[in-house]
Formats: C-alpha cells, sequence, structure tokens
C-alpha cells in the first residue's frame, strides 16, 4: 500500500542549525499521525517542507505519491492544513474570508460556506471581522478554511491551539470522524501530548529535530509505567514503614509516595494491610498509569538529553 504521506530523511538547516535532522516517517491512508515534541523540537519546520513552504536542504516529502513542491499544482487540491497563526483577512468578515477560499478552490455552491460555519460553530460570528475573533474562534476558522474543499488530507500545526476545553473535545471528534469514517489522512503536530494520545492513531516523537521514537497507540498503554500512589496523613513514618518492608518509595513535590516496584502494583491490597496494621491512616492508595507528557519526558531524560528547565518546572508534580 502506498503511503499517502511520506517523508525520506527530511532535513532542515539555518544556517550551520539543525533545525530537523533526517525524518523519514509515512501516514497511511485514515491514520491521524500525531506528530508531538517540546517548543522549539523542529515541529513546524517539518509541517513547512512537508507542505514545500520552505525547501528541505536534503531529503524529500511525497503526497499520494507525488514529490512536494511549490510548482506541482495539483497535489494541493487534495490537501488542507493549518500552520500557526490561522491565516485570515482581518478586515474582511468570518464569511467574507470562507467565500474567498471558496472562489480559490474553485466551489461553486455557497451552501458550502454555510455548511462550514455550522460544522465549526462559527454561524454567530459570520459577519464579524477576522481581526476581532478571539484566539479560539480564529483557530475555527483556519480549520473551517482548511476543511472547506473535503480534502482526503490534512495537515495541520497546532489545531487545537487557543480553544476551550470543549472545543478540544469537539475538533478532537472532528478529525475522529473524518478519518475513521471519511478515509481522511491526518497530520497533526502538537505539545498538547495528552491530547494527542486521545486522538492519534500513530504517535512520533521529535526531539532537537530527530525523530526519537515512532509508536502506534495501540502500543503506548504497554510502554507506560504503572505506580501505586499513597497518600497518608503521616508521611516519613510511612516511608519508613515501607521501607522495612523492602518497598522503594519515592516522594514527590506534591507530597505523594509512590511505588515502582511489580510487587506493590500488582498487590496494593498487601501495601495498604501493612500501612493500617501499622496504624498509617491512608487517604488515598491507588495504581496510576503515566501519561504520555511523563513518559516523553522520561525517555528523553533516559537518553540523557538537555531538557530545558521551565520544561521540567512545568512538569515538577510529576517528576520525581
Ligand atoms: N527561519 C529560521 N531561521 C533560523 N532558525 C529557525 C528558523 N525557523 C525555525 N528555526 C529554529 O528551528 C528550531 C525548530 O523550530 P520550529 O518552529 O520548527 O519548532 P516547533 O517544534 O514548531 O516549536 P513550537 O512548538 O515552539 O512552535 C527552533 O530552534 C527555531 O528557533
Amino acid at each position: 500500500m502506498q503511503a499517502v504521506i511520506q517523508t525520506e530523511s527530511l532535513s532542515k538547516n539555518y544556517r550551520g542549525f539543525q533545525a530537523v535532522n533526517q525524518v523519514s516517517l509515512q501516514v497511511n491512508r485514515g491514520e491521524i499521525y500525531g506528530f508531538i515534541g517540546l517548543n522549539g523540537a523542529g515541529k513546524t519546520t517539518m509541517i513547512r517542507m512537508m507542505l514545500g513552504m520552505i525547501n528541505p536542504s536534503e531529503g524529500a516529502c511525497f503526497i499520494n505519491g507525488k514529490h512536494v513542491n511549490l510548482s506541482n499544482y495539483p497535489i494541493w487540491q487534495d490537501v488542507g492544513y493549518i500552520v500557526e497563526t490561522p491565516y485570515a483577512y482581518p478586515e474582511l468578515t468570518v464569511k467574507e474570508n470562507l467565500n474567498i477560499f471558496r472562489r480559490l478552490y474553485g466551489i461553486l455552491d455557497p451552501q458550502s460556506v454555510t455548511n462550514i460555519l455550522e460544522r465549526l460553530n462559527l454561524t454567530r460570528y459570520a459577519n464579524k471581522k477576522a481581526k476581532h475573533l478571539s484566539l479560539g474562534n480564529a483557530q475555527r476558522l483556519g480549520i473551517a478554511k482548511a476543511l472547506l474543499h473535503h480534502p482526503q488530507i490534512l495537515i495541520m500545526d497546532e489545531p487545537v491551539n487557543g480553544l476551550d476545553p470543549a472545543g478540544i473535545v469537539e475538533i478532537r471528534e472532528l478529525l475522529q470522524d473524518l478519518a475513521h469514517n471519511h478515509g481522511v489522512t491526518i497530520f497533526i503536530s502538537s505539545h498538547l501530548l495528552s491530547e494527542v494520545a486521545r486522538t492519534a492513531t500513530k504517535i512520533g516523537i521529535i526531539h532537537n529535530g530527530n525523530l526519537h521514537q515512532e509508536l502506534s497507540s495501540k502500543e503506548l498503554p504497554q510502554l507506560l509505567n504503572q505506580r501505586l500512589h499513597i497518600q497518608t496523613k503521616n508521611l516519613s513514618s510511612t516511608v519508613d514503614l515501607l521501607l522495612q518492608h523492602g518497598y522503594d518509595p519515592h516522594v514527590s513535590q506534591a507530597g505523594t509516595i509512590e511505588l515502582h516496584q511489580q510487587k506493590a502494583i500488582t498487590s496494593p491490597e498487601q501495601v495498604a494491610q501493612i500501612l493500617v496494621q501499622g496504624g498509617h491512616l491512608l487517604t488515598k492508595l491507588s495504581v496510576e498509569q503515566e501519561d504520555l507528557e511523563s513518559y516523553f519526558l522520561r525517555i528523553i531524560q533516559e537518553k540523557g538529553d538537555h531538557l530545558h528547565e521551565s520544561c521540567i518546572r512545568s512538569n515538577s508534580n510529576r517528576v520525581i
């Protein structure tokens, strides 16, 4: 089966700085490929190369087997895209913006604009100037523009940026419907790791320009570590008691005791028994799976790569 999107050793070097390094990946029909990475990892650069907006220093991208470059015009008829800040004419209304793109796509029926306004919950903003939209609604306008011509391929940089939680769920369901029920192939980049874990069928992790790891959403649960989380009223004596019984307690900055050993995860009731018999009042005892964000930070740290301090700080409740 021919991949719908394929990159071969795609690289971008900005005057000696390697923003993207030899990234080869493929996305098949109906897949949602979630491309995740920290700020500055190389996501937008990769997407710009995939869309032919910038030339790669090395390598190539193919869409439906056709080499991507700006002159290969027919490719773009089947591609919807959104890159960083949603593109709009600020002085025109939402409806006028969409009508411009409708004509550019050669769509004759004006009803298509009404339909996409409804689908993206933008009908009440139809006559509002684009420059007066909130960030979330500007993002919706960008998505509406990308979907207007019913493309079979969507390439989207941070599509849920600026949306509120309800909007994120709405767009997730929309993308899943397009992929699963209409065979649309979707490539989305995001730094919202948990959101990607919920939406994507395949995940690629980019770090410092390198494709660090690829995994299917089915593989992910097996790779995520489990921990027994314990909260008690008397932290230090609980830790001592657990040490006496051969456990390896780690205390998080949030004051939760975590046990990583298999025996604690498979038999939490034995831990509970030890603590209760030792006179310790438990306020929480639960086996929890690390989320994609913690997994991501763990594998990068295991590889010994440097992480930006603010990134570690922002996840400090998960770093033990
Ligand atoms: N035109 C450019 N000239 C020089 N360096 C650039 C240029 N564009 C991007 N870079 C650098 O390349 C690296 C990757 O940037 P890119 O925008 O692709 O990251 P990103 O993963 O999309 O980050 P974010 O999530 O913050 O948008 C960054 O270090 C950035 O500073």
